[in-house]
């Protein structure tokens, strides 16, 4: 397998942007709105995706009063703001040309356990205003706090919010406008899943990505593979083939379990380290440390799942399915390292 056999994009997803349509720097960094009414659950998003803020612990967060803008640095640079609910951004008083001119994605969170109808008609006044003046912005819609509803009842709300925002639009005028739906909770996967397709989206490499895992698959056999983000446990991109919640799951899971035993067990301090200019030294060097691998079986599924470390920010974790993977261990290295190789060229840095 080399990144020639990657060439062959895959259909572009809907609403692929690959790049920000709005940017005047062109610098690629997208800026990702989190807005909604008040007590939405915006901040609390933000805080256990990219903070590993425990759930339970949301419920201390005061309200957000002023914008808050922050950085991400991962195998792609973002920004994250956290938009305070009780403002209207469409008054004039806002420069909206400043708050919505060089987004990647704009996520509207709606309380589903609340009164909804509020929101929606912001939220369709906020798309009615971006598609006169930036019609390309993905609107991204989290239907929140699910994780309190029954299942049919769930299902009612979602497909009654989805229902409100197309109507109000096509009696706007606005048909096919970029807005897409998700039922999210942060008391389970869904709220990284949902950000995964997010961040998905603003990848401009997703096409090649999705080549070489496809690639990796057919060569060694693997049923499903997925590229995540170690930090955020926001996955990159996965091969083509149908993907469930379930799996996304246990890859996830798989992960917190390898990252608290490389904790443990995985750094050794460099003695001969020094400090810098009298910098305090965050966490200590890692020498002597190859790239994490582990390989493991699931006890009631009977299915091997195989990680491995690729890249400084990226993991690779592959469903294996239930035949041993042993006869087949030399295969799955050689190809995975030509993937590593591949990956260093689609993020040189
Ligand atoms: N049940 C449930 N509660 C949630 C969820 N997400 C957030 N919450 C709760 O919702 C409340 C409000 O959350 P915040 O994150 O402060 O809301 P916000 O949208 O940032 O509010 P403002 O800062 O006022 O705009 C908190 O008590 C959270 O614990 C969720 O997925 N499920």
């Amino acid at each position: 397998m080399t990144l020639d056999d990657a060439d062959t994009p895959s259909p572009a997803p809907r609403f692929h942007t690959g790049k920000l349509p709005n940017s005047k720097t062109q610098d690629g960094k997208p800026r990702l709105l989190l807005m909604g009414q008040r007590r939405s659950g915006k901040s609390s998003i933000s805080n256990v995706v990219f903070h590993k803020l425990p759930p339970s612990e949301t419920l201390y967060l005061e309200t957000t009063t002023k914008i808050k803008k922050e950085s991400m640095h991962s195998f792609m640079d973002f920004q994250v703001w956290d938009l305070p609910g009780q403002f209207d951004y469409l008054d004039s008083a806002f420069d909206s040309a400043e708050i919505f001119s060089e987004i990647g994605a704009l996520v509207w969170v709606i309380d589903a356990q609340d009164e909804y109808l509020e929101a929606i008609t912001k939220l369709n006044a906020t798309i009615l205003k971006l598609q006169s003046t930036f019609p390309s912005i993905n609107v991204e819609v989290f239907v929140h706090k699910v994780d309190g509803l029954s299942d049919d009842y769930r299902s009612d709300t979602y497909r009654d919010i989805v229902q409100r925002v197309q109507d109000e639009l096509s009696d706007a005028g606005v048909e096919n406008a970029p807005v897409s739906f998700y039922q999210t909770s942060i008391y389970d996967h869904s709220i990284f899943e949902a950000f995964s397709k997010v961040i998905q989206k603003l990848i401009p490499e997703l096409p090649t990505l999705e080549a070489l895992l496809n690639a990796l698959c057919a060569n060694c056999r693997i049923e499903k593979a997925y590229l995540f983000d170690i930090v955020s446990k926001i996955y990159i991109a996965t091969d083509t083939s149908p993907t469930d919640i379930g799996s996304y799951e246990i890859c996830s899971d798989y992960i917190d379990v390898i990252i608290d035993i490389t904790e443990i067990y995985g750094k050794i301090p460099d003695p001969n380290e020094e400090f810098t200019n009298g910098a305090e030294q965050i966490g200590a060097k890692e020498v002597g440390n190859g790239p994490a691998e582990s390989l493991i079986t699931l006890e009631k599924k009977g299915n091997y799942l195989y990680l491995r470390e690729v890249h400084q920010y990226l993991t690779l974790i592959c469903i294996l399915g239930d035949d041993s993977p042993t006869d087949r261990k030399g295969l799955i290295d050689y190809n995975v390292s030509v993937f590593e190789h591949a990956l260093t060229q689609v993020f040189p840095r």
